[in-house]
């Protein structure tokens, strides 16, 4: 006898995991220009994503494609299980978005609680007044800022208080997909850096999905929990932060993502050997010359490590300084003579001039040679 598999339960495996949104082949051009050439993206609920890449390779224009600001040439855009671009169209105030720019586009000649109070509805009578008051002081309170600066205008504000009230007026209607183009990029480094993470946590503890569009890859690898790599109008990576800087899938994502050692290397199985010494290499798919890279952080300087190398010059930088080493050949290996960009902690331990001792430690990214 033979038991019925409940229809749900057989085709479970086949079954794409429903995602919040999803864009599809999604293709946008402005006159002759092909802006982008084919994304897709999925995002899940409640979820943090980082848009990042070069300035013009097409990251604002999918997130105005996304909020409904312009329509695709080809693809859909399906949110939260809705079809809402492609094959139908929802508008821009329909799609329940919330949507923060570069430089906040505050009203200027509004008051602070005017400008978050802005898009509530039932102001035309004192019970809606009312409800309208008790709302902007909870999403003051939520963005940290003091209910008295309710009164101030704009400029009375500072840039990292200016994006926190564009924040609030984003969140007045509870939208439920967030989409912030490099909101921090006019901040200075500090208030960047604060900004940044009291903008992440309203946005975590409301538990709004949020895509950030960043040129800036410390700032999308801190902030999301997937990161989408775009160049040139397509997606050339999608991951986890720590996959996408660790494993990158080519040598520009590999470099835009941060500071990368590349050495010529020949892989042989899952080992690659180089002026650094034989470095394993996971999920090989290449063998013989290739370029192998690592990441600075990777390689320490300590007395027993079996690679010698000479201080060329460094940079002090506070709390780390990098140091360029000339590495020395290694006996019975082909290479040594590249010189490699580390970073140490003590700007005593190596100054020009200097021999040291090196260590390699995990593992390295092997890609065709050029
Ligand atoms: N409305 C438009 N009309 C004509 N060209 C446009 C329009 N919007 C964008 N572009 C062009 O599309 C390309 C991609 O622009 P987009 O702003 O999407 O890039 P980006 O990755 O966000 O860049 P940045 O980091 O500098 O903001 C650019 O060459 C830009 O000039």
């Amino acid at each position: 006898m033979t038991t019925e598999i409940p229809q749900a339960h057989k085709f479970y495996g086949l079954m794409p995991a429903v995602k919040f949104l999803r864009t599809s082949n999604l293709v946008k051009g402005f006159g002759s220009k092909e802006v982008l050439k084919g994304v897709d993206l999925a995002l899940n609920e409640g979820g943090t994503t980082a848009i990042v890449g070069p300035s013009g390779s097409g990251k604002t224009t999918l997130l105005r494609l996304i909020a409904g600001f312009e329509t695709p040439d080809a693809g859909t855009i399906e949110l939260n299980n809705r079809m809402v671009a492609g094959d139908a169209w929802v508008p821009a105030h329909r799609r329940e978005i919330g949507y923060v720019a570069q430089d906040g586009a505050l009203f200027p000649h509004l008051t602070v609680a005017q400008n978050i109070g802005f898009g509530l509805d039932h102001a035309w009578n004192p019970v809606g007044r009312a409800a309208n008051a008790k709302r902007v002081a909870e999403l003051l309170d939520m963005v940290s800022l003091e209910s008295a600066m309710g009164e101030r205008r704009p400029h009375e504000l500072s840039g990292g208080q200016q994006q926190r009230v564009a924040l609030a007026r984003a969140l007045a209607r509870k939208p439920k997909l967030m989409l912030l183009d490099e909101p921090f990029s006019a901040l200075d480094a500090g208030l960047r850096v604060a900004t940044r993470k009291a903008v992440a946590d309203v946005l975590h503890a409301a538990e709004i999905t949020t895509i950030l569009v960043t040129h800036d890859q410390a700032e999308a690898l801190s902030f999301a929990d997937q990161v989408a790599v775009m160049r040139g109008g397509t997606l050339a990576q999608t991951g986890t932060p720590f996959s996408v800087y660790t494993r990158p899938a080519d040598l520009d994502t590999a470099e835009f993502l941060g500071d990368a050692v590349m050495l010529d290397a020949l892989l042989q199985g899952s080992l690659a050997t180089c002026s650094l010494g034989g470095i394993p290499v996971r999920h090989a798919t290449i063998q013989g010359r290739v370029r192998l890279m690592l990441r600075p952080e990777q390689i320490r300087i300590t007395a027993d490590g079996p690679i010698r190398g000479t201080v060329v010059d460094t940079v002090f930088f506070g709390p780390e300084t990098t140091v360029r080493i000339k590495l020395l050949p290694v006996p019975g290996l082909d290479g040594g003579g590249e010189i490699i960009t580390i970073r140490h902690w003590n700007a005593s331990m190596a100054r020009p001039g200097m021999e040291l001792n090196l260590r390699v430690i995990g593992e390295g990214v092997a890609f065709a040679a050029e």
